[in-house]
């Protein structure tokens, strides 16, 4: 197979992607490919390979197996040429603690060609009180916004934000949010490490679930939901309804409870015809039910059913 060369490559092509720490395999076969100015949300509870993939692709950690192009580039081999064309948002570090916080933003943009409008970044993001501030007087939220301005402002073509919006507040989660949606406007590619699901539902074109190294589901946060296991429909009666008779004109593998007196669930793909067969038997059984409502799983449930409840050591 030969690939199209009006086509552009991916942003991200990973395949098989091994990387130990001594005995410790932190990731066992990874595999992801993340198409250009699409939004990914790469998810997993903690250790399950995430800062390491990604730190892969940003050229900091050497594979020991299999292949990973970003922008068509080996990350260890063709850093030099690979690096000005990605912007990189990490957890902590890199910055010297004295420095003041738009001096470095401004240092930043010198860097690169055709930078950003830093006073309106600075605007945008809300650090124009901290303009002379040294870094590590910033509180951390404005550290926060403060590394995710230096990680755009030189107009990258991907960016990997690692927890962006951990420790902000709700006005500074949406202004990051905004800032993300306008980065994909202009056709960037964003990979955003996150635990907050709401932001992968929010924002993402497609989630990664990462677990033990590999991942373990891709789609859109919609299929994600919509796949696999069950919806449930809920309604109100009175209590103590007979649910073994329910339970027969329901379909195979479906389950009934009530989880308290007089409120019923119903575990089923819900379609119309559900819908329809279980109001029909309320009106059969004289019952109306009452806040009968669809409930959708959420990409939390989703991502506990797929990784599991218990904590990570
Ligand atoms: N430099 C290192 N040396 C040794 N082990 C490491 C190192 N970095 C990560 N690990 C281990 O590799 C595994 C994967 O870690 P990684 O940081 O990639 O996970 P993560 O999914 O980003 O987790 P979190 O959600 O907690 O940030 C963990 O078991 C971690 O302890």
């Amino acid at each position: 197979m030969h690939a199209d060369p009006d086509r552009p490559r991916p942003a991200v092509e990973i395949a098989g992607l091994v990387k130990r720490y001594g005995d410790k395999t932190a990731v066992d076969g990874l595999d992801l490919v993340v198409g250009r100015g699409s939004i990914t949300a790469v998810l997993g509870p903690n250790g399950a390979g995430k800062t390491t993939t990604v730190e892969t692709c940003e050229g900091y950690r050497r594979p020991d197996a299999g292949t990973v192009r970003v922008l068509g580039l080996d990350p260890v081999t063709q850093g030099a040429e690979l690096r000005p064309r990605i912007g990189v948002m990490l957890q902590s570090g890199g910055v010297y603690a004295g420095a003041r916080a738009v001096e470095m933003l401004r240092h930043t943009a010198r860097l690169h060609a055709d930078p950003l409008d830093v006073p309106a970044l600075v605007e945008r993001l809300g650090l124009g009180s901290c303009g002379r501030t040294a870094y590590r007087r910033l509180s951390g939220g404005q550290q926060q916004r403060l590394a995710l301005a230096m990680a755009v402002v030189g107009r990258p073509e991907l960016v990997f934000l690692d927890e962006p919006t951990a420790g902000l507040d709700p006005q500074a989660r949406r202004a990051t949010w905004d800032l993300v949606r306008d980065l994909r406007r202009d056709g960037v590619t964003v990979i955003v490490t996150t635990h907050h699901m709401d932001e992968a539902e929010q924002l993402a074109d497609q989630v990664a679930i990462v677990d033990h190294g590999k991942v373990i589901a891709t789609g859109t946060p919609d299929a994600l939901c919509r796949g696999g296991a069950e919806d449930s429909l809920r309604f109100d009666g009175p209590a103590g309804l007979d649910l073994g008779a329910l339970l027969k004109v329901l379909p195979d593998g479906a389950a009934v409870a009530e989880p308290t007196p007089g409120s019923y669930r119903v575990e089923a793909p819900v379609d119309p015809q559900l819908l329809a067969t279980v109001t029909t038997w309320c009106a059969a059984a004289g019952i109306l039910p009452e806040r009968l409502t669809v409930q959708r799983r959420s990409l939390e449930d989703v991502f506990l059913d797929l990784t599991g409840r218990d904590l990570r050591s």
